[in-house]
């Protein structure tokens, strides 16, 4: 095995497991592990487009988006209870703007200070179809989503129920 510690050196015994619960030590393969990674860097162009576009239409400059790359998207869904507390977006090591799209039942979206996850914020409903963008001076601030409205995704935009909220990044990681 080619680790540094392999099962020679951190014993790992066998456990008792319940009925349902298996375990298959080194299933995978080495290659199949490095063929999986590969697959993370498969980042669509379709979206890396529309990450771009989003940023002409939200700046209103047609050159917004020439330099802009994401290379990562996190899609979060939200049921009627669901809430994402007050943080700021610091695992990329880029100060390229984050892209935000909505689609499904409005949100209070509410957008902060780069500061304290406290006030001075203001409170806007994201309803579906809504684009934020938050880069520049506020590329650091604090966001969350107090609360979901829901019943109120409008007919036709392909989700019944709930939220679905995709931001897109440039990571700046290479790995
Ligand atoms: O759902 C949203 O509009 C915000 C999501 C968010 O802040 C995040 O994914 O980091
Ligand atoms: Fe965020």
């Amino acid at each position: 095995m080619n680790t540094l510690f392999g099962d020679d050196v951190l014993h790992r015994p066998t456990p008792q497991l319940p009925d349902g619960a298996h375990y298959v030590p080194h299933w995978l393969t080495l290659e199949q592990q490095r063929w999986l990674v590969a697959r993370f860097h498969e980042f669509p162009d379709w979206m890396v487009r529309l990450g771009r576009s989003a940023l002409v239409a939200a700046t209103g400059d047609p050159s917004a988006g020439d330099d802009y790359t994401p290379d990562a998207a996190l899609v979060n869904y939200y049921d009627d209870a669901a809430r994402m507390g007050m943080h700021q977006d610091k695992d990329e090591h880029s100060t390229a703007p984050v892209i935000s799209l909505s689609i499904g039942d409005t949100c209070l979206f509410r957008f902060g200070n780069t500061q304290t996850r406290n006030k001075p914020y203001q409170d806007i409903a994201l309803a579906s179809g809504d684009l934020f963008v938050f880069g520049g001076p506020s590329r650091m601030a604090y966001h969350g989503i107090p609360k979901i409205y829901p019943g109120t995704a409008p007919q036709g935009c392909g989700l019944e129920a709930g939220r679905i909220n995709i931001t897109m990044r440039v990571t700046g990681l290479n790995g």
